[in-house]
């Protein structure tokens, strides 16, 4: 039985890119939860914690209005809200940069061109703000989506809209002019959470996952005579584990190594003189 008196509410997407993203780490972190088809509402099982599925966008209003106590959402959406929420953690997904885009063929080199003209956007405030630091003023077309589509309907002449891979912007003729920013999910918190140490408790489940999708663990047996080098080449999160083999002259180290970097890691290992190496995946991690 839960001794909390109240339940902790984390606000997650509902639909759209990010929710299935958010509901994976969850569910990854052991906060397992089922929801129902197109509900708005899921208890997490044996904790006392409530799931609220929301929009994205409206994620960092409600959290910083005390109706959700931590959300998931868009770092690019918690600047443009101007919501008065922590960002606890980033989550290492849903990376993307928001961009001023121009038709191909246009003439424009750089954002203090662009005075007087309009602009279509999903973001108005970090545009604003973004133009006013380069010396333009533009008229703003607030739009919620299709973005790119917008200087082909005559209603703008630039557009400030997420990028990601570019094929939108390619697909529409249409190429960056200026980057204002990169963004990512993040894990939101308000000022009253409910239950700061349940909250705290879910942050830490979850950089346990974050670490443990971004790294490897990797095992390889080593010459004493080549430890230090190899340690160079490994340092670990904290250090490596290193352990004795029957051979004096050998040594076996177990190491958390970047993920990306693991290829290249084992090249210069073998180069080294190291063997029997070994790449394993973690699944979760508390360090
Ligand atoms: N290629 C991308 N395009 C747009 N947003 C992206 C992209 N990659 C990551 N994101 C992140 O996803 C957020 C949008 O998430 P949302 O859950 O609203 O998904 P969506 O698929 O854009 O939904 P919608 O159908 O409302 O457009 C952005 O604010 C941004 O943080
Ligand atoms: O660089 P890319 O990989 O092409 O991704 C960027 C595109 O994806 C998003 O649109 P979304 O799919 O959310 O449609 P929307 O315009 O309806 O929001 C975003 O608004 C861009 O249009
Ligand atoms: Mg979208």
């Amino acid at each position: 039985m839960s001794t909390h008196a109240t339940r902790l509410r984390i606000g997650i997407p509902s639909k759209g890119r990010l929710s299935e993203l958010a509901g994976e780490l969850l569910l990854q972190a052991g906060l397992n939860f089922r929801r129902q088809n197109r509900g708005l509402f899921a208890k997490v099982s044996g904790l006392p914690i409530d799931l609220i599925f929301l929009r994205t966008d409206d994620i960092p209003t409600l959290c910083a209005e005390g109706a959700i106590d931590i959300g998931i959402t868009g770092s690019d959406l918690v600047e443009e809200s101007q919501a008065k929420v922590s960002t606890r953690m980033r989550l290492g997904v849903g990376g993307c940069r928001l961009a001023i885009c121009v038709p191909d063929d246009c003439e424009i080199r750089a954002a203090n061109e662009l005075d007087g003209k309009r602009i279509a956007t999903s973001f108005p405030s970090i545009t604003k703000a973004y133009l006013g630091q380069h010396g333009a003023l533009a008229h703003l077309v607030s739009i919620s989506g299709s973005v790119e589509v917008m200087i082909q309907l005559g209603v703008a002449d630039a557009i400030v809209d997420l990028v990601e891979t570019g094929s939108t912007l390619a697909a529409n003729r249409l190429r960056i002019l200026e980057e204002i920013g990169t963004y990512e999910t993040v894990l939101i918190q308000n000022d009253r959470c409910r239950d700061v140490e349940m909250a705290d408790r879910v942050v830490r489940r979850l950089e346990g996952v974050v670490i443990a999708r971004d790294y490897s663990m990797l095992e390889y047996n080593v010459p004493r005579s080549s430890l230090a080098e190899a340690e160079a080449i490994t340092p670990g999160f904290n250090s490596p584990t290193v352990g004795n083999l029957e051979d004096p002259d050998w040594c076996s180290v177990r190491v958390m190594v970047r993920s990306r970097d693991v290829i290249d890691v084992m090249e210069r290992l073998e180069k080294l003189g190291a063997s029997a190496i070994f790449q394993t995946t973690i699944s979760n991690c508390r360090l």
